[in-house]
């Protein structure tokens, strides 16, 4: 079917917002949304869809625009729209466009250099080579340049799996079940999952199933004191809160009050009474001091680049640059050395990242065991068979969009001694 001439220009005038990359893609498109009440449905899925793909192969739509002619914006649209719903959808073509179109469409891009065939910006590119070789970008970048399933945390206090998948067949929804997280679904349609009742009543959540796993891994008891370091809107805080059955304490640490607002609903939701939003200022913040050496297990969720979010957030990797990634690494380090103050003896303590580059996973956790004596590494692979997860690892957590069909995490257990 063919796409109303509007969606060509409408898709121009968000791309041209996006591409300034002086904010998230997809703020810039749900403001742009709300804007314009009156686009349909199918024109917002149809502009949304292409504005990810220009993000997604944006080297190799300029490298194709070159030889095409009229405004450069609209020649990246047209290609996102052609890989999206094909060159015969899009309206309003000149004879010129549809014969430019149609030809370079049809080039294997298979063929073109690795770098272009990657679509990273260079600095990845040459990063990501010196960790999986050139070989390992290009199947790494597969994937990462894929649209990503969307992944669903059932809360156990509310609903059991099996019934939410009957509550979900009704939507009609079909659910798959995804290997390595005991309390998540998968789903290959992006339906409008805040109208549910299963999902105004808390019996679902949005959640990558490689963030379930990590939540897992902190191992948090019932009864335990608990501290979410960078809870953020709570995706994993949520996910302790249920594993801890509702019981013990709940800490859900952030510097950003306007994050942890958006917690507030989501735990609403879901039903918590254990958890304790609180804003800090910094890492060192008196409220974490009053608190040191008295919790059972800490999660740092670090800021990172959010590399490993790339199928979800495509502009992340045109919007991070090498100098950000050193300063994060300085913060990451701080984080992790303030957060660690928090654990008693024999608790434990998690660094997480959504990163796939090893500057901000291994190298973090490195640099703090060589700095504070009093903690061990716990390898992975023994804390996955505590938790019974059927994942093959060994000291650290590397969850890989192309091996595990999750988004990028790392993640590395940390014991005080006694
Ligand atoms: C990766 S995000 C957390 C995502 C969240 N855990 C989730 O699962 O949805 C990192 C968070 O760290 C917070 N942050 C940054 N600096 C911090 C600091 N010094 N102390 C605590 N949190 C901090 C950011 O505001 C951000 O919300």
């Amino acid at each position: 079917m063919r796409l109303p001439p509007a969606v060509v220009s409408h898709t121009e005038e968000v791309l041209r917002e996006v591409l300034r990359f002086t904010g998230p893609a997809d703020g810039t498109l749900s403001r742009y949304f709300r804007e314009h009440p009156r686009l349909g449905g199918r024109e917002r899925g149809m502009i949304a869809e292409s504005i990810y793909a220009v993000l997604r192969n944006k080297l190799v739509y300029t490298n194709f625009a070159e030889s095409g002619t009229g405004p450069a914006m609209r020649r990246l649209v047209l290609l996102g729209l052609a890989d999206v719903a094909g060159v015969e959808a899009i309206s309003g073509l000149s004879p010129e466009e549809t014969a430019w179109l149609e030809r370079v469409i049809r080039v294997d891009r298979e063929a073109l250099q690795p770098q272009l065939k990657a679509n990273l910006p260079e600095w990845l590119y040459r990063k990501l080579a010196q960790d999986v070789g050139e070989d390992g970008v290009i199947k790494m970048a597969r994937v990462l340049n894929s649209p990503a399933p969307l992944d669903l945390r059932v809360n156990i206090l509310k609903v059991s799996r099996e019934e939410a998948i009957a509550e979900l067949a009704k939507v009609p929804l079909q659910c798959e079940l995804p290997p390595y997280a005991a309390s998540a679904l998968r789903i290959y349609k992006k339906p409008a999952l805040q109208n549910l009742p299963i999902f105004k009543s808390g019996g679902i959540e949005v959640q990558d199933e490689g963030s379930q796993v990590l939540a897992q891994l902190v191992g948090a008891r019932r009864g335990e004191m608990v501290v979410d370091f960078c809870a953020g809107a709570g995706g994993k805080t949520l996910a302790l809160g249920a594993i801890m059955r509702n019981t013990g304490r709940l800490y859900a640490f952030d510097v950003s009050e306007k994050r942890l607002a958006k917690l507030k609903p989501r735990l609403a939701r879901s039903g918590l009474s254990n958890v304790h939003p609180t804003v800090i200022a910094h890492e060192n913040d008196a409220k974490v001091k009053r608190l040191a050496g008295k919790i059972d297990r800490v999660l740092v969720d670090a800021p990172c680049s959010g590399l490993g979010t790339l199928r979800r957030n495509p502009d992340v990797k045109w919007r991070m640059q090498p100098q950000a990634i050193a300063e994060l690494n300085e913060k990451q380090f701080s984080i992790l050395s303030g957060a660690s103050r928090l654990v008693k003896p024999g608790g434990r303590l998690v660094y997480a990242t959504c990163s796939i580059l090893s500057e901000e996973n291994e190298a973090i956790v490195e640099r703090f065991l060589a700095t504070h004596s009093a903690f061990q590494l716990v390898p992975v692979k023994q804390v996955l068979e505590e938790q019974g997860i059927p994942l093959e690892m060994e000291n650290y957590l590397k969850l890989l969009p192309q091996v595990h069909n999750t988004d990028g995490f790392f993640a590395a257990v940390l014991e005080r001694r006694q």
